[in-house]
């Protein structure tokens, strides 16, 4: 059990280096980082700064190099049943019906453990919650290759919980959905992180998705990959928040914050204020030139 006080997740001095054909590369560097127990973190950060690698480490399917990794104070070694991760691809089976798929690898699961007849008793009526939870109760019999990209995320999504995990590592979950599907998606999860009551880290490229759903968002900055600031959101509770939300001054400020440290860090910035110069440059030149 943890107590309230401890982190979930703690993440101390981590470094990580790549070596690839005889080069090293520095992917990250000092990371500290805390999770709270049910919490909902998103990271943010420019493309290669390290957001990916610093979750598949958490997620035990990546050594680091340097620091630790503690989850409830012990330290990870490896992938554990306390983490699951869900990505971008789903990764369903594709000759598994919908429930199939959700029950799989809980079943690989049991089968290891030698689980009893009360287990899979168990395992059966989790299944149909989770069916009903993430509305898929319609499609149960159905083939991946049958299902529209947000359909196949929920069914990645329902078996990833399908064993309680207290940890859900998502990597760009929902970074190949359209606009529309994105935000019913973003509903759905914010219901599941409520009655589910797990710890979210969620990687994503978008900001507004970032602070639509997170607690906290942590923007990493690039070469080597290290946390440049972590913005606490003030939102409210998530079962009360809407897509409107997302037009309201009070979010849009919070957006705007994290979007210029994302550009700081990566020297957009810098560009865009060297751009705004040379506009104005020629602009003057020009009008000059007119007055001759
Ligand atoms: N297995 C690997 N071998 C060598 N380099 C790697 C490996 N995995 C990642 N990298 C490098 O580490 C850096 C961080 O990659 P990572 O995918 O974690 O970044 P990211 O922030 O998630 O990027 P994106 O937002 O584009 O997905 C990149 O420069 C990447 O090329």
């Amino acid at each position: 059990m943890n107590p309230a006080s401890e982190p979930k997740i703690a993440v101390r001095g981590l470094g990580k280096h790549f070596y690839t054909k005889g080069r090293e590369f520095h992917a990250l560097d000092n990371i500290d980082l805390e999770v709270r127990p049910n919490e909902f973190l998103a990271l943010v950060g420019a493309s290669g700064c390290g957001k990916s690698t610093l979750l598949r480490i958490i997620g035990g399917l990546e050594t680091l190099t340097e620091g630790e990794i503690l989850v409830d104070g012990r330290a990870v070694h490896g992938p554990g049943r306390d983490r699951v991760m869900v990505f971008q691809d789903y990764s369903l089976y594709p000759w598994l019906t919908v429930i199939e798929n959700i029950r799989f690898c809980r079943q690989l699961d049991a089968h290891a453990r030698g689980a009893t007849t009360a287990d899979a008793a168990s395992a059966v009526d989790r299944s149909y919650a989770l069916l009903a939870l993430m509305g898929l109760e319609k499609v149960k019999d159905s083939y991946p290759n049958a299902l529209s990209g947000g359909m196949r995320q929920r069914v990645a999504i329902a078996r990833a919980l399908m064993s309680r995990p207290e940890v859900l590592l998502m990597d760009e979950p929902f970074g190949a959905l359209d606009a529309q599907t994105r935000e019913v998606m973003h509903d759905l999860i914010l219901h599941v992180f409520e009655l589910e009551k797990t710890t979210i880290v969620f990687v994503t490229h978008d900001v507004d998705e970032a602070v639509y759903l997170a607690d906290r968002v942590v923007v990493l900055a690039p070469n080597p990959g290290h946390v440049d600031s972590i913005h606490d959101i003030d939102l409210p509770p998530p079962l009360e928040r809407d897509q409107d939300l997302k037009l309201a001054p009070d979010f849009l400020a919070q957006k705007k914050t994290i979007l210029d440290r994302i550009r700081q860090t990566t020297g957009v910035q810098r560009d865009l204020e060297m751009l705004e110069r040379m506009t104005r440059h020629l602009r003057d030149t020009a009008s000059t030139n007119q007055g001759d």
